[in-house]
């Protein structure tokens, strides 16, 4: 891989079983699976995906829903493995997928620091160095000592986007996480999220909110049905698809 390449995606397919049957009850279901009577309809949901990623590139995820968007960064961040193709990442990767999908929810916020600090690769000593500001940015105060079952959904996303965005990550991967959070927090994040951007951290981003990715991005890649329709110059990317999208 070239020096300056952190992500390189070759040839990337992603097929899924789409079941066709429509038995209600599961003992039909098991009895139909054991005879292997079921019948699947096999659905690429991505089709030969090739790009790069260079160094401190920013790169913004664009195409209308089922595009293949989120499949395309649960695979980069190795949620899932392609059935075709190669994904290889260098350096340390911080994905904020489903947020807050890194938790076990029977462990306190303080424990869930340490425990998605370490799925990241980092030391526990480096985690306890950013503890306090983690604590202090998402805003979960004294329930840093509850389990994170007892969370409301937003206090999950706060303490998740903190943790992601505080351990200096080389690539970071962020789907649809702008939103999270009321205004205040809102304000906040993107202050960071630019903190992030002027320095040499990669960045991931799928959005539905062109102007975000405008905001945040230097590249697009628009996806439709699996395929890769246009890569390019941010805005020219984004203009090139909300024509699209206003001619449908
Ligand atoms: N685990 C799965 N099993 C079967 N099909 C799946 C699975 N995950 C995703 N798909 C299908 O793959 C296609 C791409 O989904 P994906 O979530 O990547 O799209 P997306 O571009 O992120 O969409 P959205 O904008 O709605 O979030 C969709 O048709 C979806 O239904």
């Amino acid at each position: 891989m070239d020096d300056e390449v952190v992500i390189d995606v070759q040839h990337v397919g992603m097929e899924f079983n789409l079941n066709q049957e429509k038995t209600d009850n599961l003992k039909e279901y098991i009895i139909k699976a054991i005879k292997k009577e079921l019948r699947f309809q096999s659905f690429w949901a991505l089709k030969d995906i090739s790009f790069q990623v260079k160094k401190g590139e920013k790169i913004g995820f664009i195409g209308l829903n089922g595009a293949g968007k989120s499949t395309l960064l649960k695979i980069i961040a190795q949620v899932m493995k392609p059935t075709k193709g190669s994904v290889k990442v260098k350096g340390s990767l911080a994905p904020l997928l489903a947020l807050g999908a890194g938790f076990d929810l029977n462990y306190t916020g303080a424990e869930n620091i340490f425990l998605n600090g370490s799925l990241l690769g980092h030391s526990k000593s480096y985690m306890n160095k950013k503890f306090d500001e983690i604590v202090e940015f998402s805003e979960i105060g004294e329930f840093i000592d509850v389990p994170v079952k007892n969370y409301s959904s937003g206090m999950k996303s706060r303490l998740a986007f903190s943790i992601a965005t505080s351990v200096d990550p080389d690539i970071l991967i962020l789907d649809e996480v702008l939103s999270v959070g009321d205004a205040s927090f809102q304000q906040k994040s993107k202050e960071r999220m630019r903190n992030i951007m002027r320095g040499d951290t990669s960045l991931l981003f799928v959005s539905h909110s062109v102007e975000q990715v405008r905001d945040l991005c230097d590249k697009a890649i628009w996806l439709d049905h699996g395929n890769i329709v246009n890569t390019g110059e941010v805005n020219e990317i984004c203009d090139q698809y909300l024509e699209f999208v206003h001619r449908k």
